[in-house]
C-alpha cells in the first residue's frame, strides 16, 4: 500500500482494513469471528468494528478503562499466522491471548475446563520457515500463564496448564490423538503453534486459553451455539490478564 506522498506504508494490510491506531496493544483472539463479536458486545465499551476482511471481524473498545481489541484467527495455523504476524509486526501490538476451543485429551479434563498452553506442539511445518538447525519450543508467556493460573485458582475454575497439541488437521485417526495424549498433550487444537511462533519471532507476548468444548476420547461435546456465544469464564479471565 502507498501513502498519499508516495511512501510505503504496512497498514492496512490485505487482510485487515483497520488503520495502526485503530487496534489496541492487547487483542483477544478466537479462531471464530461470531466469537470475536459475542466478546465486543458482551464484554467491552464502546466496542467499534475496524475490520471485516473476509468476514474476520476485528473490534476495539475497552475495558476497565484499558483499550482492548478482539479479532478473529479463522482456523489452523496459516490463518493464525497471517493475522497475528500482521497484528505484532505492522499494528504495534504487544500481546495477543487466544481464547478458543479445544478437544480434551487428558482424562482429568471435564468439557468447559479452561486449559493454559503453557507449550504447543505441532504437526504443522510452520517453523520451517525460519530455517532453524533443530526443534523450535513454541511456548505460551510465561507472566501470562501465571496471571491465568492465579485467577483461575482465585475463582476455583476447573483449570490445568501444560502442553497444548497444535494440529493441521480436525478430523484425525483416533490413535493419533492418542499418542500426543501419553506424551502429555492436554487438549487439542489448531492456532496456538502459529501464535508462539510469531511471538517468538517478533519478540511480542502470547498466551493461549481454551474452553474444553469436546472430549475427544468419550465423545461428549458442547453445541455450536455454546462454542459461538458462550465460555465466559475464559474470556473474563483473559481480560483480567491484559487489563
Ligand atoms: O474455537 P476456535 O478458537 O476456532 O478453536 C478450535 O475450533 C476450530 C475447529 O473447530 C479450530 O480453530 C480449533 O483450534
Ligand atoms: O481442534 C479442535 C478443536 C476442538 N475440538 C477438537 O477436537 N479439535
Amino acid at each position: 500500500m502507498m501513502k498519499s506522498d508516495g511512501t510505503k506504508r504496512e497498514t492496512p494490510t490485505l487482510h485487515n482494513q483497520a488503520e495502526k491506531g485503530q487496534i489496541a496493544e492487547c487483542v483477544l483472539m478466537p479462531g471464530d469471528p461470531q466469537r470475536a463479536r459475542f466478546i465486543a458486545e458482551n464484554y467491552l465499551a464502546d466496542a467499534r468494528l475496524v475490520s471485516e476482511v473476509r468476514g474476520i471481524y476485528a473490534y476495539t473498545g475497552s475495558c476497565r478503562g484499558r483499550k482492548v481489541s478482539v479479532m478473529a484467527s479463522g482456523m489452523g495455523a496459516g490463518s493464525m499466522g497471517i493475522y497475528s504476524y500482521e497484528l505484532f509486526q505492522f499494528y504495534g501490538v504487544e500481546k495477543i491471548i487466544r481464547v478458543g476451543s479445544a478437544g480434551g485429551l487428558s482424562p482429568h479434563l471435564a468439557l468447559r475446563d479452561i486449559v493454559i498452553g503453557t507449550a504447543s506442539s505441532t504437526d504443522t511445518g510452520y517453523a520451517l520457515q525460519y530455517g532453524l538447525p533443530g526443534t523450535l519450543a513454541p511456548c505460551g508467556d510465561f507472566g501470562l500463564a501465571r496471571k491465568a493460573f492465579d485467577y483461575a485458582e482465585k475463582k476455583g475454575l476447573g483449570c490445568r496448564a501444560g502442553m497444548l497439541f497444535s494440529g493441521e488437521a480436525f478430523y484425525y485417526e483416533e490413535e493419533i490423538l492418542r499418542k500426543w495424549a501419553q506424551m502429555g498433550a492436554l487438549a487439542v487444537e489448531m492456532e496456538s503453534a502459529a501464535l508462539y511462533m510469531n511471538a517468538a519471532k517478533t519478540h511480542k507476548k502470547a498466551l493461549a486459553i481454551c474452553t474444553i468444548s469436546d472430549l475427544v476420547f468419550s465423545g461428549e461435546k458442547c453445541s455450536v451455539e455454546e462454542r459461538q456465544n458462550s465460555f465466559d469464564d475464559m474470556i473474563k479471565m483473559a481480560l483480567s490478564i491484559i487489563t
